[in-house]
């Protein structure tokens, strides 16, 4: 006689679509972004989100997971089955997931030879693991060691609060274009971008097909800002892609050259413009290798970096980054400064930016800019209306995610100005 076949558990393509997801990140270490992008185009849009948000749970508070399984887990079971697990850690402790169902699911995930150890483990969980959770340091398990040293060394015990920071989904931040009014439930913040709940839809706001806004966090936003750009001056984006500081400059009435390298971010950037309305020249190629055929009066290089300021948004940065990373970056970064010094007229400004929270890729590169003509003008905090604890003692931009922690934080940015003076 046949036995009859359990039906899989609802939920169950959220779970593989998540699990593929974690995969990607962990396992090969590419960009969660991307992995989103390849997940099959017959899921949901609905499943597809709910994937992401577990995924990022997972990813967000890995230390505290693998800390609540361990003392249940006596060999290391294959990838597959530990990312099984790690959801049902996740949707049992995290996402208040109804037990039944965070653990049938977590089962069916499961490769077959590992569906009864984790179905043990993850009762085990379902019981123990809210008081294991509660007894956890989880800022520090949370953040990869080699982490936490480097922003212990660069800011002392804010560590703990940068670290906090990254425990929750961040707000969906907003760049409006002149003129444009707020979306209901936006909160103007003082340095003008719209701040919005997390987890809004962009895509639903009025305005947003009419190219009223773009999206921006508050920090990302600010680079631009310090340049002050004005009307009819020649500015470069030199590394553009996807657009949001491009747009700051042409929405101010600049004449904008956007240079970027890759192919496929170049286009992204011309159709964010064409729906913005906003016309610049695009360049396609390499920041470091090109010349202009008239220096510029301004420059903004916002340099590709490990992107350490945005782990709030991007909880993958924190286990795909490694130090060796952050060297080549801030290699790459003084390259692509000596191409931006060479671009600039006598007497035109620069502003360097990273989205990174490392002094290699920011404060560090002060020390160059005298040996390629430039001098570095501070920023005054009066400067950053209703930010002025973000203008560092030498004049530098340094956002952190604990900055508007009470308004839900912000990425963490630096950015400083130069002039070019021989
Ligand atoms: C931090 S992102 C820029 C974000 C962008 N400024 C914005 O506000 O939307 C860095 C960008 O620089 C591009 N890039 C990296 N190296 C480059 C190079 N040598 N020349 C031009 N673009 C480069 C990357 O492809 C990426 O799109």
């Amino acid at each position: 006689m046949k036995r009859p076949v359990t039906p899989p558990p609802p939920g169950l393509p959220t779970r593989r679509a998540a699990r593929d997801l974690i995969a990607a990140s962990l396992d090969e270490r590419r960009p969660l972004e991307d992995a989103l992008e390849a997940l099959p185009r017959r899921l949901d849009p609905r499943d597809r989100a709910a994937a992401h948000r577990i995924a990022a749970m997972v990813l967000r508070r890995l230390g505290s997971i693998e800390e609540v399984l361990s003392p249940y887990l006596r060999k290391e079971p294959p990838p597959p089955a530990r990312h099984a697990l790690r959801i049902g850690v996740a949707e049992l402790l995290l996402l208040d997931t109804p037990a039944h169902a965070a653990v049938a699911t977590a089962v069916a995930l499961a490769p077959k030879a590992f569906a009864g150890l984790v179905n043990a483990v993850l009762r085990k969980v379902a019981t123990e693991g809210p008081a294991v959770l509660e007894s956890l340091d989880a800022a520090r398990l949370d953040t990869p060691p080699w982490l936490w040293a480097a922003w212990h060394a660069a800011y002392g015990p804010a560590v703990r609060s940068i670290a906090e920071a990254h425990r929750g989904p961040a707000p969906l931040d907003l760049t409006p274009a002149p003129g444009a009014t707020p979306p209901g439930g936006a909160e103007v913040l003082p340095t003008g971008s719209w701040r919005m709940a997390a987890g809004t839809r962009v895509t639903d706001l009025p305005g947003f097909a009419e190219g009223r806004f773009w999206v921006q966090d508050a920090a990302a936003a600010l680079p631009a800002l310090l340049l002050a750009p004005r009307a009819g001056e020649r500015i470069a984006d030199l590394c553009a892609a996807p657009g949001g500081k491009t747009a700051q400059l042409v929405a101010a009435g600049a004449t904008v050259t956007a240079v970027e390298r890759d192919p496929a971010r170049a286009a992204r950037l011309r159709e964010n413009l064409a729906r913005l309305q906003l016309a610049a020249e695009v360049v396609q190629a390499d920041a470091a290798a090109w010349t202009p055929a008239e220096p510029f009066d301004a420059i903004l290089l916002d340099a590709p970096c490990t992107a350490t300021g945005t782990i709030r948004r991007h909880p993958d940065v924190a286990h795909a980054k490694r130090p060796r990373d952050v060297a080549s970056a801030a290699e790459a970064q003084a390259r692509l400064l000596a191409a931006a010094a060479r671009m600039l007229r006598p007497g035109g400004r620069l502003v360097f930016a990273t989205c990174s929270l490392q002094p290699e890729e920011g404060e560090a590169h002060l020390a160059r800019a005298a040996g390629l003509g430039l001098a570095h003008e501070p920023f005054a905090p009066g400067e950053l209306p209703g930010l002025p604890e973000a203008i560092t003692p030498a004049g530098c931009l340094r956002t952190r995610p604990d900055y508007w922690a009470e308004r839900g934080g912000m990425d963490g940015f630096f950015a400083a100005r130069f002039r070019r003076v021989a």
